[in-house]
């Protein structure tokens, strides 16, 4: 039996830059089953890190999501806060956007958390490894301390913990107990000699063993959903195959459902049975691992598994596609399918926004591209230079507001108060 753990609806997420308006994630859908794992793979600047953030309330100014729903199942939140919030909760889910900020806060570490490609900004380089893991159990503890906690933990909060944790600065343990779940997290996600690695600082730990302590960090707050952006890309193959033996132990023993993020399709193919392919702030096909790798019907993602020539070894990853990678500038990308521009199958068509149409596999494959409703028409085919000279600007990387070149214009700014929806906000 799968249950849907995770339903996210025409979510929107913008940054109000001075260039203008970043449609960074725009209208994503997608649907997570529990204990799954579900990979958004895409070229850079596609908003996978945008939507995973969104997910866990990490946006910040100048972003903001203005639109959509995150519906997450958890009976005893539903319940809980049920009789305050009715219009957020729909039987034993709650829309995450739609509940006050204080309480989604209150999830992350110990209903979603996230894990990054650099371990080394989740560590402050001045605290031991083992004071910070601890502090994020004793963050939990006292989530559960709480009785809108989400979660019945056998374990109270006790007078004696409160007393020695009022005692202890916050470069101390806060307690002799998350000292010791801090040493036996550390010895579950594989760190030799845990005691004594407890009380070394980040720096004394090599980059894998540090992307394991994150993740144990991570686990501390027993989360229900893993978010991983791109957790095995800065190590070497070997680490890397290290570190994704381990989420999938922790997975089967934890029950965790994964969102992973990666570039690398083999990473897809090992770890995900669900994948998103994000391009320009949208998912353009989805599916099961097999709808999305077999039968594709989307040129982009048939351009991007069209060179995955190792996918065992370190290889697999996205391959260059020809063009760029598109803005997100809202005022100039336009109301076409967005990857029209560098599509081998452009057609008149493609000249509207295609709606996400159902593809043939199974019933969660859909894809945004005429292709799957009408196939390819040579007749309707577009010339090979169309969007030449008309074609709008190139995308960057991040584009942010300082490392953007071209000069802004002040006439075709989109200023916030003009397009942000917020209603959920
Ligand atoms: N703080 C910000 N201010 C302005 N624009 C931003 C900000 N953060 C992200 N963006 C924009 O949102 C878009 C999506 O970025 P995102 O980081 O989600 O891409 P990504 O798919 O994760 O790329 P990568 O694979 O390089 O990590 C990009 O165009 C980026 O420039
Ligand atoms: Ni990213």
């Amino acid at each position: 039996m799968t249950e849907e753990i995770l339903r996210v609806e025409e979510l929107k997420t913008r940054f109000f830059t001075d260039e203008g308006q970043v449609n960074a994630v725009d209208g994503v859908d997608l649907s997570i089953d529990r204990g799954d794992t579900y990979g958004i793979v895409g070229e850079s600047g596609s908003g996978k890190s945008v939507t995973a953030r969104s997910i866990i309330d990490l946006i910040e100014p100048p972003g903001e999501i203005t639109d959509g729903e995150i519906w997450y199942r958890e009976p005893d939140l539903a319940a809980a806060i049920g009789d305050d919030y009715p219009d957020a909760i729909d039987g034993d889910r709650i829309d995450l956007l739609r509940i006050p900020p204080s309480v989604r806060r209150s999830l992350r570490g110990s209903n979603f958390s996230m894990i990054f490609q650099d371990p080394q900004s989740s560590f402050n380089p001045t605290i031991t490894v083992g004071e910070q893991i601890a502090e994020a159990v004793e963050v939990q503890r006292r989530a559960s301390a709480n009785p809108r906690s989400t979660r019945a933990r056998s374990e109270q909060y006790t007078l004696t913990s409160m007393i020695l944790g009022s005692m202890f600065s916050s470069r101390r343990y806060v307690s002799p107990e998350s000292r010791e779940r801090a040493i036996e997290l550390l010895e579950l996600v594989g760190i030799p000699d845990p005691i004594e690695r407890a009380d070394q600082y980040p720096h004394e730990y090599s980059g894998g063993m540090l992307q394991r302590a994150m993740i144990a960090q991570a686990l501390a707050g027993e989360p229900d959903v893993l978010i991983a952006d791109e957790p095995t890309t800065a190590l070497d193959v070997t680490i890397q195959a290290q570190i994704l033996d381990l989420l999938d132990e922790l997975q089967a023993e934890m029950g965790m459902t994964i969102l992973l993020i990666t570039h690398n399709l083999g990473v897809v193919a090992r770890m995900c049975n669900r994948v998103g392919v994000m391009y320009a702030g949208e998912i353009v096909e989805r599916g099961t691992l097999e709808d999305v790798f077999d039968d594709y019907v989307h040129p982009y993602t048939a351009g991007l598994l069209g060179s995955v020539p190792d996918m065992e070894g370190g290889g697999g990853r996205l391959q260059p596609i020809s063009g760029n990678v598109p803005s997100l500038l809202d005022h100039e990308m336009g109301d076409r399918c967005h990857f029209a521009d560098r599509c081998p199958k452009a057609m008149e068509d493609c000249l509207n926004h295609p709606p996400e149409y159902p593809a043939s596999g199974s019933d969660h494959h859909a894809v945004r591209c005429v292709l799957a409703e009408t196939g390819y028409n040579d007749g309707r085919a577009l010339p090979d230079d169309y969007f030449d000279g008309t074609d709008r600007p190139a995308g960057d990387k991040h584009v942010g507001p300082d490392d953007r070149d071209e000069d802004s214009d002040d006439e075709r700014q989109h200023p916030p108060a003009e397009t942000t929806g917020g209603e959920h906000q």
